[in-house]
């Protein structure tokens, strides 16, 4: 019987890589995201190359929604062995520009949804008694502050917290909780932020990626497969004594 590994977020960006990831090392796969039609694709693809993966709807914001989409794994993959937690948002907020609702809409994706995702995964390796995996998306940006980040760098030191605070409440009980930090990997969300970073110098976002690597003293940007090549080995047997721990994935970055 294949493991079965729940991906949040995995429609496109650094969760996709992490889907196809896990398909190959032969796990089936739940592709939970809100994009529920590019999580439907994502799911096919894997499904055509002798994989299996599930399209699932999902805001991981939802507590009930989180738990009801847990089940649905459950059920039709037939039970639940990692959980990787990588939904996340990551807008550019100046820091007078920052509102109340855009507070509660990041952190309840980025920090809440990670609680929620925890408790789901939880309730079946409770059940299960077979121990389990969470992994949890945090970032360089949850290791050193970046500029004009602060609603989002702080989500992701709130993310190292928690991993290492349930990493120690879950491991009596064989469940290792991890965190992978990426630097800069070209997906949606980072040209999001390099378009910003661009806009704002009248460049194109090709320019505005590379002066944030500058600005945040990254070397060298990285892909969504090497972020998954570290999902890959957090998920697999070889990281069953890594708990607590993030692992920081970047292009050589300089601690300030
Ligand atoms: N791209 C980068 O350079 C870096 C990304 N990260 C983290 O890696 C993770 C993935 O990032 P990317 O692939 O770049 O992001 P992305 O924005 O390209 O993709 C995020 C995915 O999450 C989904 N999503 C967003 N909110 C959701 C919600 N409430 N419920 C369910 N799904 C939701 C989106 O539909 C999308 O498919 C994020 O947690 C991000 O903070 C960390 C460091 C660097
Ligand atoms: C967006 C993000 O995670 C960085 C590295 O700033």
């Amino acid at each position: 019987m294949a493991k079965v590994a729940f991906v949040t977020g995995g429609a496109q960006g650094i969760g996709k890589a992490i889907v196809q990831r896990l398909a190959k090392d032969g796990f089936s796969v739940a592709v939970a995201d809100l994009n529920i039609k590019e999580a439907t694709k994502v799911a096919d693809e894997v499904n055509k190359a002798n994989g299996e993966a599930l399209a699932i709807k999902i805001n991981v914001a939802d507590r009930d929604n989180f738990f009801a989409a847990v089940d649905e794994a459950v059920e039709k993959l037939g039970g639940l062995d990692v959980l990787v937690n990588n939904a996340g948002l990551g807008p550019t907020t100046p820091i007078d520009t920052i509102t109340p609702e855009q507070f509660n809409k990041v952190y309840n994706v980025n920090a809440a949804g990670v609680i929620w995702g925890t408790q789901a995964a939880h309730k079946y390796f409770k059940k299960f008694g077979k121990g389990g995996k969470i992994i949890n998306a945090t970032s360089q940006a949850g290791v050193v502050g970046n500029p004009n980040l602060a609603l989002y760098s702080g989500t992701k030191f709130a993310v190292r917290g928690i991993t290492q605070v349930t990493a120690r409440d879950l491991a009596e009980e064989g469940i290792t909780v991890n965190a992978f930090a990426p630097g800069i990997v070209k997906t949606p969300m980072m040209f999001d932020i390099a378009h910003k970073v661009g806009a704002n110098a009248g460049k194109d976002d090709e320019w505005g990626m590379a002066q944030f690597s500058k600005d945040i003293a990254l070397k060298r940007l990285a892909q969504p497969e090497d972020i998954s090549a570290v999902v890959s080995f957090l998920a697999g047997p070889d990281s069953n004594y890594v708990t607590g721990q993030t692992l920081i994935v970047d292009g050589g970055m300089q601690f300030q």
